[in-house]
């Protein structure tokens, strides 16, 4: 990250195509300061073209050193007018050609280097107006090799190719032949792919708001921007969008009370915008302090629901093992194991749930733009809390997160197909593809049209969640290593429950141990119900006709 002699690092030249342009005079490592300028003319961004701005212009030009004027006449102008080099209109077509931004004030500058520096999509190096010295800063954003080009991007938001030549076309005047616009077009369809997930990602992000879903549904926002990190690594690892989608994580773990999380996606957005911007630019500053005690930070815990300290980072995990506790990713369902009653992604909570009136792309795909039929199967849980009958049937229901919401039915029978006995307090409802519900006349809810796609179970949702816990460890094989419910042993030739046929032991003993003492025959009434059953062996990830009640594995 050293800053050494730029007139070493980099030379003007010629540069076929472009006129000139800035290049590597020596192999330059990544993070290295290229360039830090004060602005030699400078003016009010997007200022009108009127008597005072020219006359402002004309007494910077004239107060330039002789070798600072030739080298702003030098500069390109794609604003032909006045023929005459020292007339106001043809300064005037120099700045608005080749000013750049400095982000903090409200104006833009000329700087003798920087605007030198020709476009390209995949550019190698970094701009940014850095307040805290009043310069404009360049970084490289990877390794350059000696007699590299250095580019940088005029455009703000990569996109598409399409839309990325037709902003620079209409902006700038050129044609960009980056190496990312010249890809085959199969390997260009695969980039556009990406870019237009990030950018929809980006919009799914920014509507979260901080009292919206970032606290009511975390973790569906966390995904996206997990999405959109693994999107950015595909696409090139120097992408500057990724400090800032790091910095996003680090503010929606902060939000939600998880100080441990906070601190590592504090800590990667600092280190990416450190890369860029340089150990002085205030954004490295701000996001090191905020990783070094995100509790100090305004948006630290509006919601507990994560609630962690510093030291809960964990140490004893390999780096995947990592990256899943990093972004609370759901274990992935490993085939032929029973599937896990609390896994969120499966079971989301109603704040999870795709709303009617959206197309949610987490829970909804498309190959044409316009139908879209579920990703995968899911399945709501919740307690019945209350119930009643007047037009329809009617419940209030607790779901995993402990939020309360109505069900109605609008059934042909209006819930008369539920029975009398199953309507009961206490119990859970099941609901396969669940959506959430804008009621006129009540809060939000779920509105339940299909009668195979609900099912009662008789137990409590904390009873069913602590079953599924029991069903994780002894109807798991790891290594075909199974473990005994009634003593815990761990071995490769236990039997299993013949009733239920989930649960193993090593003998009858263990069996009747099991039985009596830990819960079994409750437990293997409830797994007589193939339903139950099913909700452990369905495989819900992989979507190819709507399932319903019963299930049929
Ligand atoms: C800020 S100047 C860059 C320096 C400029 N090449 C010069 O000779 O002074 C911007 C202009 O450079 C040219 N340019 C920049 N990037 C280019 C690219 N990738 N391909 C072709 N021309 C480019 C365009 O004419 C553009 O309007």
């Amino acid at each position: 990250m050293s800053s050494s002699d730029p007139v070493k690092m980099v030379t003007i030249r010629e540069v076929p195509g472009k006129g000139k342009g800035l290049v590597a005079a020596q192999k330059i490592p990544k993070g290295t300061r290229l360039l830090s300028e004060e602005p030699i003319i400078r003016i009010p961004e997007d200022a009108p073209d009127n008597p005072s701005l020219r006359a402002s212009i004309r007494r910077q030009v004239e107060s330039l050193t002789d070798e600072q004027r030739r080298s702003f006449l030098d500069m390109h102008n794609t604003y032909p007018g006045s023929m005459s080099t020292n007339s106001p209109s043809h300064y005037l077509g120099i700045i608005r050609t080749n000013a750049l931004p400095m982000d903090d004030t409200t104006e833009c500058g000329i700087f003798l280097s920087a605007c030198r520096i020709n476009h390209a999509c995949d550019n190698n190096a970094q701009k940014g107006w850095n307040e805290a010295i009043k310069r404009h800063t360049i970084h490289a954003l990877r390794d350059i090799d000696k007699d590299e080009e250095i580019t940088i991007s005029y455009l703000g938001v990569i996109k598409n190719r399409k839309a990325r030549q037709e902003d620079i076309q209409r902006k700038f005047g050129f044609t960009c032949s980056c190496r990312l616009c010249s890809l085959p077009p199969h390997l260009s369809a695969e980039s556009d792919r990406r870019l237009d997930e990030i950018l929809k990602l980006d919009g799914l992000i920014g509507k979260a708001g901080v009292l919206g879903t970032i606290i009511t549904a975390p973790k569906r926002v966390l995904r996206h921007v997990d999405q959109q990190i693994q999107l950015y690594n595909e696409q090139g690892p120097s992408d500057a969008g990724l400090s800032r989608a790091f910095f996003d994580a680090a503010q929606i773990a902060a939000i939600n009370g998880d100080l441990a999380r906070a601190r590592v996606f504090a800590e990667r957005a600092a280190s990416a915008w450190l890369v860029a911007e340089g150990a002085d630019n205030p954004i490295v500053l701000k996001a090191k302090a905020f990783a070094q005690d995100p509790s100090t930070y305004d948006i630290y815990g509006f919601s507990t629901a994560w609630k962690t300290s510093v030291d809960d980072i964990p140490h004893d995990l390999d780096a995947t093992e990592f990256e899943d506790w990093l972004w609370r990713r759901e274990k992935r369902h490993e085939p032929g194991q029973p599937v896990d009653l609390r896994n969120r992604a499966t079971f989301p909570s109603f704040m999870e749930l795709p709303d009617e009136n959206d197309v949610d792309e987490d829970f909804f795909k498309s190959n044409d733009g316009v139908n879209y039929k579920p990703r995968r199967h899911w399945c709501f849980l919740a307690e019945i809390v209350d119930y009643g009958a007047l037009l329809r049937l009617q419940m209030t229901i607790k779901d995993v997160s402990g939020e309360t919401l109505p069900l109605f039915f609008h059934t042909d029978g209006r819930g008369g197909e539920i029975s009398p006995s199953q309507t009961h307090k206490g119990y859970t409802v099941a609901i396969l593809y669940a959506q959430q519900h804008a009621f006129a006349f009540s809060e939000p809810g779920i509105r339940h049209e299909d009668p195979p796609l609900i099912k009662i179970f008789p137990i409590s949702l904390d009873n069913l969640l602590a079953l599924s816990d029991r069903v994780q460890r002894f109807s798991s094989t790891k290594d075909q290593i199974r473990t005994c419910h009634g003593c815990d042993k761990r071995a490769t030739c236990l039997k299993n429950c013949a009733r239920c046929s989930m649960f193993w032991y090593c003998d009858a003993d263990c069996q009747k141990v099991g039985w009596l003492d830990k819960g079994h025959k409750a437990d293997c009434k409830l797994l007589q119900d193939g339903d139950l059953k099913g909700l452990f062996s369905l495989n819900w990830d992989e979507f190819q006709d709507f399932i319903k009640f019963p299930l049929r594995p």
